[in-house]
């Protein structure tokens, strides 16, 4: 038996405490959260003549397609396009298909909004007007709903829009997006088309948005911020190859796109301000990170050659909060729809310095550091060369470190008092990234499970703790696609249609949901028990959460002594426990969610955790 007593001494709990970590990885971004269906819609990067730059695309009928570089681009962005070319005397109907990302969901009543541009190179001496079908259909030709699309044929780019409602619901989502003609309306024609889209309903509604079921999934957990854009997908694989906000923001004819740093192309239709308007429709705010000169290729950019991404950097951040009435940056942030400036406090300079210590001590910290400081002396600014407590040496000194860490069970509990034993020197802490990643054998997981996810919940409490200087903490990767993931594993899984909550993810969101504002003292404990606790408070409501999480596999009885008597004698408490091993998984996706129960409120409280399990006693005054 474990005996608690708790005080009423203690500290702030940080609003910012559990939040989210984001970086375009295993689809996360393009073909996850952003919510444009058709894979490769604009032909961005790829090589023209070649299969891959037909990645997604099939031909219909008799109608033969390659991507070409247009003779006419519709913008210097998007210099490629669709050829789509039909043989003369062709009678029967042709077309071409997207088999989107992995998939193409339908669900009943969404109204689907498309749009492409097209143009006719060598148009006829006679105009040529017809239309198209646009339409959902299965991989088998069922159609599921359709849009008359007219055109005319013309040597400039046109851009045409449709909708659909989908009047039934698939389980499948083998299905395809088409775009089809009579074959004697076309007969002889070689049609362009490019930036090809269509958007099921999003987020809060906003144009070119976020995906509903991942938006709400996030929702749920009440995240306080959002680390975006990365993670290693910030830093390119040369200087080159960054991410660079100024290719996101604006038209979406004028943003290029990027080779990511997860093997994919990033179309960069989900940009600066679409993460931003999101962010604030989500109710966070940004963890923002700015590139700063070292690149996945191991190349730091050289000191003379570091003013071009300060300059990139105050530009980026003068996007987010600037005076669009005196700022350039800030007016084209106005001209997309947010003439006020977005919220922002944090900025991290890079990511994982501590794989380049020595440029990033030597100069790239500081230069960025003094420019961004000189220009936003209000923000706060996150150093990331740190791995643990024990920080390098940085002038100027920073006071806010990015740390990350990846490991099995037995770190997470043994490492549950990592944060005590450090010196309140000012220093102020983001576990920016941090997840079991393979069983204490070693074994890889491709899925959380429960012992890794207790593991992670015993070193949270050193979080709730510890939160007089841990500001922040995000689990990390946030998200991956069942059919095109790099790294495992991850807080959630997801198809084009379903979505998985692993047995982390309901960690994370009962330590974020039962954050409170105010952390207690109490009994204090050691790293070896495999009992922790967490006490905090949610003052304006009189509502105290008794977290207690058992690492043991076997059940462990825990006595509070509190330091009043509550006047309400039953309480409601969510636990999340399981057996050994267990996993939420696309076969068994609801193996281990939280369950509610109920338990008598006094001074004192007797409750029997059971073996592998978080349980969160909520006690009210
Ligand atoms: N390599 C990990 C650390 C880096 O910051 C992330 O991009 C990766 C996982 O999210």
């Amino acid at each position: 038996t474990f005996d608690v007593t708790f005080s009423t001494a203690g500290h702030d709990v940080p609003p910012t405490l559990y939040g989210l970590m984001f970086e375009d990885i295993n689809q996360s971004g393009d073909g996850g959260l952003y919510a444009e269906l058709i894979q490769n819609r604009a032909f961005q990067t790829v090589t023209p003549g070649t299969s891959a730059a037909l990645t997604a695309w099939a031909a219909l009928g008799s109608a033969k397609i390659s991507v070409v570089k247009s003779s006419s681009p519709v913008s210097s962005a998007l210099p490629n396009a669709l050829s789509f070319a039909v043989a003369s005397g062709t009678t029967s109907t042709v077309g071409f298909t997207n088999s989107g990302y992995f998939g193409i969901p339908v669900t009943a009543g969404w109204t689907y909004t498309g749009s492409f541009y097209y143009r006719t190179p060598s148009p006829p001496a006679t105009k040529v007007s017809g239309s198209f079908t646009a339409d959902l259909r299965s991989t088998g030709g069922t159609v599921f709903t359709s849009a008359t699309v007219p055109f005319t044929t013309s040597s400039t780019w046109q851009q045409a829009t449709f909708t659909f409602t989908a009047s039934s619901t698939q389980t499948s989502v083998e299905n395809l997006f088409a775009l089809s003609v009579g074959g004697s309306t076309v007969s002889g024609l070689t049609i362009e088309f490019t930036l090809i889209s269509l958007f099921p309903p999003t987020f809060n509604g906003r144009e070119n948005g976020f995906r509903m079921d991942l938006s709400e999934t996030l929702l749920d957990m009440k995240p306080a911020f959002f680390r975006f854009p990365g993670g290693n997908n910030l830093e390119g694989e040369t200087a080159a190859d960054r991410w660079a906000w100024e290719n996101t923001v604006g038209d979406l004819v004028d943003r290029p796109g990027r080779v990511g740093d997860w093997g994919y192309i990033n179309t960069d239709g989900l940009g600066l301000y679409e993460y931003l308007q999101w962010i604030e429709d989500m109710g966070m705010e940004p963890i923002m990170a700015v590139y700063a000169g070292y690149s996945l290729n191991g190349a730091s950019v050289a000191s003379s050659g570091m003013q071009t991404y300060i300059t990139e950097a105050i530009n980026q951040i003068n996007f987010v909060i600037g005076d669009a009435s005196t700022n350039a940056q800030a007016a084209i942030r106005a001209s997309m729809g947010h003439a006020d400036p977005f919220t922002l406090n944090y900025i991290e300079i890079g990511n994982e310095d501590f794989f380049s210590p020595t440029t990033y001590a030597d100069y790239r910290w500081a230069d960025l550091y003094n420019a961004l400081h000189a220009e936003f002396p209000q923000l706060h600014y996150i150093a990331t060369s740190a791995t643990s407590g024990n920080v390098p040496t940085l002038s100027p000194t920073p006071t806010y470190w990015d740390l990350h860490i990846y490991s099995n069970p037995n770190f997470f509990i043994n490492g549950a008092f990592n944060f005590d034993i450090l010196s309140r020197n000012g220093l102020q802490f983001f576990q920016g990234e941090y997840a079991t990643t393979t069983e204490n054998s070693g074994a890889a997981l491709t899925y959380p499970f429960i012992d890794g996810s207790i593991a992670e919940a015993a070193y949270m409490a050193g979080f709730d703790r510890n939160s007089d200087i841990v500001f922040a903490a995000s689990y990390a990767p946030l998200l991956n696609h069942v059919s095109s993931t790099q790294w495992t594993p991850d807080l959630i899984t997801f198809s084009p249609n379903t979505v998985i909550r692993s047995t982390s993810y309901y960690v994370q969101q009962l330590y974020s949901l039962y954050k409170g504002d105010f952390y207690l003292q109490s009994t204090t404990n050691t790293a070896s028990s495999p009992v922790q606790w967490s006490i905090t408070r949610d003052t304006s409501a009189g509502q105290y959460f008794l977290k207690v999480i058992n690492t043991a596999t076997s059940a462990n009885t825990v006595v509070f002594t509190l330091p009043f008597t509550p006047s309400h004698t039953t309480g409601t408490g969510t636990i999340l426990t399981a057996p050994s091993g267990t996993q939420n998984t696309p076969t068994s996706p609801n193996a281990a969610v939280p369950s509610t129960f109920s338990f008598t409120a006094g001074k004192t409280i007797t409750y029997n955790a059971p073996g592998l399990s978080l349980s969160v006693l909520v006690v009210t005054e």
